[in-house]
């Protein structure tokens, strides 16, 4: 399915901030990995956290769900021998899992997106699980990948943390259930490291001990833990919001978005400090964000890797800022569901933008006076691109339409109604 965005001058309204798709797989998870039953309040409904779901009950997760909550019976430390995985486009559900089936004799997880999760490398991860005796087959680092696990060993465990946070929080969740004690370092630069906070705070909610150090290259992990069953209640997600939030900035606006925690320990809550640098009108209190936009906007620098997956839509924002923003330190962003700076920049050039890029940096010269528009874009299989290239979309001078819109259901199958609601003119088409 398309979508042709047609540019809106005004949006209007409140909405409820979706849950958070990151916390969602982890707690779905952690559930898994304990014995007893625990219930995960207001879980994220998408095809990434659909994607764990499945997968845990392949592995032998009960599961039972009603319209506020999930009620999951783990398989603790014993999965199921289950002989194949299949975890749609799911970067850290294929990662995370990846270290949990070396629990398992012979588990091959599968290529159900060649262009997509099946470009991406996961080689630290692969060479980290060989150290702890692990075998993995797989082609030159991608899927298909085959584990054959069984017992790994725990011990020394160096990891690259320079492409991806997600091998390391896979080692996380993994070690507290080796017979050995485990001692994880972190080797090169640690990308993404606020969502490794994210992971801590999921397994220290899980009842598991582990001592890390202050920058987070460190870890020691006692073995022969076991995950605690626990009542979780999901937050509001962060990165999602970003691209509605930017949405907000970029028009006349008075919108709110509820549910999105001030202290929340997701990275990209800094959209709301980079908007608010930006010279956008909003208040953050009490877990509401209100923005009355007036369509100005002043550029920016900023440190993307501290917000990885709300650097899209900040950068949507930036293409109608007066002046010339940087977003810096983002290079990780190649290696996501495509190449979120060649390909993203790509599509917005297509749609009148004036951007440019480094191997690790974003620049773009802003057009407060707006953009062309009248384009067909590429979705290149990406949520984020989706999300973001409708920010554009409303602010041009003439309908885009986003090819294969449809796969805006990795992480926020109902952008497209949210929008609608406020009075954006978005509509679905076939392709
Ligand atoms: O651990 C996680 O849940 C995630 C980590 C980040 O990936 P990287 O660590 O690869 O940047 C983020 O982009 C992704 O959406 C979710
Ligand atoms: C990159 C993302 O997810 P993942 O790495 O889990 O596929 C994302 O949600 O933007």
């Amino acid at each position: 399915m398309d979508v042709i965005v047609t540019p809106t001058p005004r949006l209007n309204g409140e909405i409820q901030a979706l849950s958070s798709k990151n916390y969602t797989t982890r707690y779905l998870l952690v559930a898994a990995l304990a014995e007893g039953t625990s219930t995960i309040y207001y879980p994220a409904h998408s095809e990434d956290s659909d994607a764990m779901r499945r997968c845990i009950r392949d592995l032998g997760a009960k599961v039972e769900e009603d319209d506020e909550k999930i009620v999951i019976t783990g398989f603790g430390r014993h999965p199921l021998p289950v002989s194949e995985l299949d975890v749609g486009n799911a970067g850290a559900v294929l990662r995370f899992l990846m270290a949990i089936a070396s629990l398992c004799p012979d588990v091959t997880f599968i290529n159900r997106y060649p262009d997509s999760l099946g470009k991406r490398p996961h080689d630290d991860l692969i060479d980290a699980l060989g150290q702890l005796g692990v075998s993995v087959t797989h082609r030159e680092g991608k899927l298909p990948i085959t584990i054959k696990g069984g017992s790994p060993r725990g011990g020394k465990i160096r990891v690259s943390g320079n492409v991806s946070s997600q091998y390391l929080s896979a080692l996380l969740f993994l070690t507290p259930l080796l017979e050995e004690d485990s001692e994880i370092e972190v080797l090169h630069d640690l990308k993404s490291k606020v969502v490794v906070g994210q992971t801590l705070e999921v397994l220290e909610q899980a009842g598991i001990q582990i001592e890390a150090s202050e920058d987070l290259m460190f870890y020691r992990v006692p073995g022969r833990q076991s995950y605690k069953a626990q009542n979780y209640t999901v937050q509001g997600d962060y990165p999602g919001s970003a691209a509605i939030l930017a949405a907000a900035a970029v028009t006349e606006s008075d919108v709110t978005v509820h549910r999105l925690a001030e202290n929340s320990r997701q990275g990209e809550r800094a959209v709301v400090d980079v908007l608010r640098m930006m010279e956008t009108p909003l208040t953050h209190e009490n877990g509401i964000v209100h923005v009355q936009g007036n369509g100005k906007l002043k550029a920016v620098e900023f440190d993307g890797d501290q917000a990885t997956d709300a650097v899209l839509a900040m950068v949507a924002a930036a293409v109608f800022a007066e002046g010339t923003s940087r977003f810096y330190n983002v290079e990780n962003l190649r290696y996501k569901e495509c190449d979120r700076i060649t390909d993203y920049l790509n599509e917005l050039r297509k749609a009148g933008a004036n951007v440019e890029e480094r191997q690790s940096e974003i620049i773009v010269h802003g057009r407060p006076e707006g953009v062309e528009g009248g384009v067909e874009i590429n979705a290149h299989y990406d949520h984020r691109v989706i999300m973001a290239l409708t920010v554009v979309g409303l602010r041009a001078k003439a309908p885009i339409r986003i090819k294969d819109a449809h796969h805006v259901a990795k992480s926020y199958p109902i952008y497209f109604d949210h929008l609608k609601a406020l009075g954006a003119k978005v509509e679905w088409v076939e392709a």
